[in-house]
């Protein structure tokens, strides 16, 4: 049987690859869904058509629809196919993503799974040398097992893209800030450079650590967005989510294909939580990038090497500024110790111990033990990723509360040393150059 065709009216569309689309969802369209308001407002706007005018859109917890006709063909089937709840969420994310479609899937990886389906065996994937590490396992595995080849590079650099790319480039991925080493990517210069090189090149980019409230990668031109909803998006860490979002029909409809095909459309609850999330994605947003300023400026002027788009100091400040709206609330600081970074991490109260970002509440980690401990020890050494890289992802606490609580950590762990004047970092990465030993505990002042 020729497949391609549509057989009724359940599949009268198919995409541009010939495989029949189910009838839902309806895709997002730039008519109703273009922003018209500023986005703090645009992101807690939402019209519906639901038959009792309810404000929140309810969640159609319900696997299947009955169809009104023996030929099937109405809005929603099945739940894989599509769900009015998620349907509301991908109709919103596109508006705030200022995109055609968006799409919402169980995790960012998921997100990124759904993408990297569009490669064929021999297609050429250019990336970064400081990924997040699931997004490299995953580019690991299609590289071992996929016949996909990856290119690794400097992506703070766009001559190191220029080399690679050729017409065997199928996609460039791109994070910025890279997590966990907060280096920016310029996405306007390289997705010139690629889309002249090759135009058929996607540029993918991950912005799950500004969200849309702070860029708009497919404004800077990136041909697909994606995010982890888990992360801002939702902002109380308790979903996993993805949205993955573009301007252009045929890609959007090939990645739904894979959605409906794979089964990994994000669940009606799942969506429901997310679209009420998303509603306070600003106000979250703004104080959690002003206490991690704070936080940022406390560090650095007490003598550790700070990573973090707000400081002056980063080497890319107007690069990220002329990208972004605002600085994020992740930041990273170096200690010169790997068991003083443990210390510091134990010793810390009110910052959780935890993977993951964007919650409203603060969490410290170490990322090489942590949520890059899946890119092995020599590859980490050859990212020049430093093994006591503390990152900190701050949440909406009283700043004060986590000023203090830091204080203390550094103190308890023996990471400053107390003079009359204050107290200021031991360890051999301090700003200033100094290279006094974190391990003589000599120094160590002591808690009152
Ligand atoms: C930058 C970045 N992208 C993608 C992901 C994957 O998201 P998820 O955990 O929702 O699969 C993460 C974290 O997990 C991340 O930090
Ligand atoms: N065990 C997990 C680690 C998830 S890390 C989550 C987040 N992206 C972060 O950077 O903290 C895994 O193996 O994926």
């Amino acid at each position: 049987m020729d497949d391609s065709k549509p057989l009724n009216k359940a599949f009268s569309k198919v995409d541009l690859d010939g495989h029949n689309l189910p009838p839902s969802p309806a895709p997002s369209s730039p008519s109703n869904g273009r922003r018209r308001y500023a986005l703090a407002t645009e992101l807690v706007y939402t019209e519906t058509k639901d038959q009792y005018g309810a404000s929140s859109i309810p969640v159609y917890q319900s696997a299947t629809f009955k169809q009104t006709s023996s030929k099937g063909g109405d809005e929603y089937d099945y739940t894989r196919s599509g769900n009015p709840t998620r349907t509301h969420l991908e109709r919103h994310m596109a508006k705030i993503m200022n995109a055609n479609r968006a799409l919402a899937v169980g995790s960012g990886m998921g997100a990124l799974d759904v993408i990297t389906r569009l490669l064929r065996p021999g297609d050429e994937v250019i990336t970064g040398d400081d990924l997040y590490g699931g997004t490299n396992r995953l580019l690991t595995y299609l590289s071992s097992n996929q016949g996909i080849i990856v290119h690794h590079v400097d992506t703070t650099d766009v001559e190191r893209v220029r080399e690679v790319v050729s017409d065997k480039t199928a996609m460039v991925l791109l994070e910025t800030p890279t997590n966990p080493l907060i280096k920016i990517v310029d996405i306007p210069s390289i997705a010139k450079a690629v889309h002249d090189a090759n135009n058929k090149a996607l540029v993918i980019v991950d912005n799950t650590m500004l969200s849309p409230m702070l860029c708009n990668p497919l404004e800077l031109g990136a041909d697909i967005v994606y995010e982890s909803g888990t992360k801002y998006l939702s902002g109380h860490h308790d979903i996993m989510a993805g949205v993955i979002a573009c301007n252009d029909t045929s890609l959007g409809d090939k990645m739904y294909f894979t959605i409906n095909a794979t089964g990994c459309g994000l669940s009606p609850n799942d969506s429901f939580l997310l679209m009420r999330g998303v509603k306070t994605l600003a106000i979250r947003m703004e104080k959690q990038q002003a206490n991690a300023q704070v936080l940022a400026e406390f560090l650095e002027s007490h003598g550790f090497r700070v990573r973090y788009p707000g400081l002056k100091s980063h080497p890319q400040y107007d690069l990220h500024w002329s990208m972004a709206r605002g600085a994020g609330a992740v930041l990273s600081f170096e200690t010169g110790d790997v068991a003083l970074s443990e210390r510091i991490v134990e010793a810390a109260k009110l910052y959780g111990i935890s993977v993951s970002f964007g919650c409203v509440n603060s969490l410290i980690s170490m990322p090489c033990r942590m949520s890059h401990a899946s890119i092995d020890a020599k590859t980490r050494k050859e990212r020049q990723m430093p093994e006591d890289i503390i990152r900190l992802c701050v949440g909406i606490e009283d700043v004060h509360d986590l000023v203090d609580d830091l204080s203390r950590a550094l103190v308890q762990a023996g990471a400053v040393t107390i003079t009359l004047d204050g107290f200021h970092a031991v360890g051999a990465t301090a700003q200033d150059g100094s290279t006094s030993s974190s391990n003589d505990t000599s120094s160590e002042p002591t808690l009152s």
